[in-house]
């Protein structure tokens, strides 16, 4: 039987996980309950036959698995409105929010309640988010389910909670890195004569490529990057270039800095 979920604070990610959750064949949109506190941007959804609301201590009464999507600093409030729902039925608690630690959501509603954090990515729009997931208090069938709505927006991986920042850093705030090394890409490539849209596309499908190669063959990126690199060729050139201008130095420096940001 499919699980009814409440997705708490449905802005950016909460809304992507919906989509995804939509997307998924079988999944029953009537199971679902989206919440904020301004609903207009979710009606597109009530068409679906999703249930919007602004009332979190109903959606998190009628639903199995509540995921929290607010803001970390909005979570508080969040957590002490729908306090009086969890409990009776141990509703599963999955928070996405950065940062609050599991035992932070175990001190207002209870040492005994089946908590996870999860960790996903705004990919989960199109079901290729990935998310790390750890918990407490969780039967296996309950992390199960915990799973199946992760793996079904894309591939779940479970890890340590200390490890939850990191996650964070790698798998959330790295599409926006991607994204941006995209960006960059694309300029380059209209500054050597292609239009935006053809740049896009051919940035699009070749860092789909890399992406599907890396997975479907996983060896070492530079073992493919020397299939690539001709001796006194182009590309070789074009990579030592951007090694000089401080490339890898400057991804490393800032996966280390949005780590600092969380962690520090
Ligand atoms: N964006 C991302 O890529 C990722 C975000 N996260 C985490 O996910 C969480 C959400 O981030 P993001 O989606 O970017 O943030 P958003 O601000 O886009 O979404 C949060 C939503 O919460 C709603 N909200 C605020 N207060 C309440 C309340 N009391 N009751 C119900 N809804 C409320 C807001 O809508 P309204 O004002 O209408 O109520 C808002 O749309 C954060 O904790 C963030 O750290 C984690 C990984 C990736
Ligand atoms: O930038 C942020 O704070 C959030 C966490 C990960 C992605 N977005």
């Amino acid at each position: 039987m499919q699980h009814s979920i409440a997705i708490i604070g449905c802005g950016n990610l909460g809304l992507s996980i919906a989509n995804g959750l939509i997307k998924t064949p079988g999944f029953d949109v009537s199971s679902l309950t989206l919440t904020k506190r301004k609903t207009e941007s979710l009606s597109p959804l009530k068409k679906l036959g999703v249930a919007i609301s602004s009332d979190n201590l109903a959606a998190a009464e009628s639903a199995d698995i509540i995921i929290l999507a607010v803001k970390p600093f909005n979570l508080t409030e969040v957590l002490e409105e729908i306090k009086p729902a969890i409990g009776g039925k141990k509703q599963t608690i999955v928070s996405v929010a950065t940062g609050v630690k599991i035992q932070q959501i175990s001190g207002i509603l209870g040492d005994d309640i089946p908590i996870f954090r999860a960790m996903p990515n705004i990919a989960a729009d199109i079901n290729e988010s990935v998310t790390c997931i750890c918990g407490i208090n969780a039967s296996e069938a309950t992390e199960a389910a915990v799973k199946e709505i992760f793996n079904s927006i894309g591939l779940s991986i479970t890890i340590n909670e200390d490890l939850m920042e990191a996650a964070t850093v790698l798998g959330a705030c790295g599409i926006a890195y991607v994204l941006r090394f995209m960006r960059a890409m694309i300029q380059g490539g209209i500054q050597i004569g292609f239009d935006a849209k053809t740049a896009s596309d051919i940035v699009n499908q070749t860092v789909k490529g890399a992406a599907e190669m890396m997975i479907q063959q996983p060896i070492h990126p530079e073992a493919a990057i020397d299939k690539v690199t001709t001796p006194k060729g182009c590309t070789i050139v074009g990579l030592n270039e951007m090694e000089h201008h401080g490339f890898s130095a400057a991804m490393v420096k800032g996966v280390i800095a949005s780590f600092e940001k969380i962690t520090l």
